[in-house]
């Protein structure tokens, strides 16, 4: 049954050796084995773990289900604890000083950067991105301009370090000594095996964009990504392959986080990348002694400010920012201000009529994978119990569709709370819980009361997004100057979501905080530093040395 939807391998994949310099001419069958058109109940496809260059079968698989009809279609490796030793000892055989480094193997960086712009070129090809974006929304519904946007911001970032831009990622300096024959150089150095662990939100771009960087800084990656979505990765891991990818450069572990965990306790990577939940960041955190970078949850504001204009722009921007991708990103805005003039011009009624167009014929709202729709619900109904709390649009279960009963399947909402609630202490765990879904919390200021709006901001635990929707310099100066999360949109046009890959994204104040997209991102998590201090003389005359 599974070959209905496996195509056959060419037996090329990977195998253009360490310079890679061939265009990337590989036909989408060549490489891919499983096709988003086809995959279904009565189609399932099956996937494979990757470890020391092969791909292996588990004993058990997960099942998962069609996220749209509840129909069992993906078979993911359940890797058990009897078969972890060999991810285990593919980790421990990776050197500290990495696959490569700027002494070691330097043309590995040329070599990743033919495969970077190998892969570049596949994304480019119409029917591989079209192939992508219809992967991710048979496992994370979403709008296909919002599946399609994951597929190009991967494509840009793979351009955007092809050539010798992976080898000025590993750009060191040189200090002049204090006498001749002494220079100290400053290096950045691989980890040497590290471990990269992604969510179910953004399939492709999230883990892509990562095990790229930790690949250039010439890391050997063990990777695992959300068995729910975990086919992307798996497909775009092939797709490199066929690019020039040596294929025992990174391991694929599918399965349990659990499962997981222990690998990276047994395996001991000397550095982990975790993108995901606060409750798994933290516990890695402890588990693995420090030795983490976190992108974890986001619970994220936007401050409407004093001046209201471009009003049908910015009520679409609030609309997309609370309910693209049903709200299932960490940078989805979470929490409105709205300044009283924002209120008074009727911004509610506009982001409600918004909403309300907002349907899962186009996957512009669609199923909740984490959250269910009672949870949701009790959820709203806590909030609404707070003193001057009350609905302000959605609430409802959306109806006529399959979707199976673990997800939720609800209308974007909004629950609107009195800024003096929003601060009470006993409301506030309620008020800042994040719910990864399409919910918001709406409330309001004014001039007088911009001091608690700080105060809000300065209370909260995850510094992610912001954004400052405002072109009044002094009002942008006051609120950036006294905030701090760590990709803050600031002006008229400012938003929450929709990173592209040219900035910075990952929260600050945190000194655990990661970040992804830009060469910062790729040398503060997938490298540390070295000096290495050249001191080779000439040597001074001994006798007039004094002992100290
Ligand atoms: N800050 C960011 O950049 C960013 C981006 C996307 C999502 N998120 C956050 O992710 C959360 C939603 O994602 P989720 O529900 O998939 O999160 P999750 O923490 O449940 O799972 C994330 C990943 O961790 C794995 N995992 C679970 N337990 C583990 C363990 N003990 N050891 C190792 N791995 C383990 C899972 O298999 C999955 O691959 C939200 O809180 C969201 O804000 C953050």
């Amino acid at each position: 049954m599974l070959s209905h939807v496996l195509r056959a391998s060419s037996g090329r994949l990977g195998c253009r050796g360490l310079h890679a310099a061939a265009p990337a001419l590989a036909e989408l069958s060549e490489w891919s084995r499983v096709d988003p058109a086809q995959l279904s109940g009565s189609s399932p496809a099956a996937l494979s773990n990757l470890v020391a260059g092969e791909w292996t079968q588990t004993a058990q698989s997960l099942s998962v289900v069609d996220p749209m009809n509840g129909e069992p279609f993906l078979a993911v490796p359940d890797t058990q604890l009897d078969e972890i030793q060999p991810f285990i000892d593919s980790l421990r055989s990776v050197p500290k000083s990495g696959l490569h480094n700027p002494l070691k193997l330097p043309e590995r960086y040329l070599l990743y950067g033919n495969v970077s712009r190998n892969a570049a070129a596949e994304l480019l090809k119409p029917e591989v991105a079209d192939h992508f974006a219809r992967l991710i929304q048979r496992v994370a519904p979403k709008s296909y301009p919002q599946a399609e946007a994951e597929v190009s911001v991967t494509r840009i970032f793979l351009e955007n370090f092809s050539g010798d831009q992976v080898r000025f990622l590993a750009r060191s300096f040189g200090v002049p000594g204090d006498h001749p024959g002494q220079q100290s150089n400053g290096y950045r150095w691989p980890f040497g095996p590290v471990a990269l662990i992604a969510p179910f939100n953004f399939p492709l771009e999230i883990p892509a964009l990562q095990l790229m960087g930790a690949l250039f800084m010439g890391n050997k990656p063990l990777v695992h990504a959300d068995h729910k979505v975990a086919v992307v990765l798996e497909e775009f891991v092939r797709l490199l392959h066929a690019c020039g990818m040596p294929r025992a450069d990174l391991d694929l572990v599918h399965g349990r986080g659990s499962t997981v965990n222990e690998i990276l306790l047994r395996g001991e990577p000397r550095s982990t990348l975790f993108t995901g939940s606060k409750r798994v960041a933290e516990k890695l955190a402890v588990d693995l002694r420090g030795k983490v970078f976190l992108e974890d949850a986001g619970f994220d504001w936007k401050i409407l400010g004093p001046d209201v204009q471009a009003f049908d722009h910015v009520a679409w921007q609030c609309d997309q920012d609370a309910y693209a991708c049903s709200g299932q990103k960490c940078s989805a805005q979470s929490i409105l201000f709205m300044h009283d003039a924002w209120a008074e011009a009727g911004l509610e009624a506009a982001l409600a009529a918004r909403a309300a167009t907002r349907g899962l014929e186009d996957l512009t709202v669609g199923p909740v994978l984490s959250w269910t729709t009672e949870a949701i619900q009790a959820h709203v109904a806590d909030l609404l119990a707070i003193p001057g709390a009350r609905l302000a649009w959605g609430g409802e279960a959306l109806t006529g569709h399959a979707i199976p009963p673990r997800y939720a399947a609800i209308q974007p909402t909004a629950v609107f709370v009195p800024l003096d609630q929003v601060l009470r202490p006993e409301h506030w765990p309620t008020v800042t819980r994040e719910v990864f879904g399409p919910f918001q919390v709406l409330t309001r200021y004014g001039d007088a009361s911009l001091p608690d709006v700080l105060a809000a901001c300065e209370r909260m635990d995850a510094h992610l997004t912001a954004a400052v929707v405002s072109n009044s310099i002094p009002f942008l100066q006051h609120v950036l100057a006294n905030t701090v999360n760590g990709t803050t949109y600031a002006g008229i046009r400012g938003r929450t979501t929709g990173a592209p890959q040219n900035h910075w994204f990952g929260p600050a104040n945190d000194p655990r905080g990661a970040g992804i997209g830009t060469p910062e991102a790729i040398k503060l998590v997938w490298s540390t530093h070295r000096e290495i201090i050249q001191d080779v003389g000439p040597v001074p005359d001994a006798s007039n040395q004094v002992q100290s």
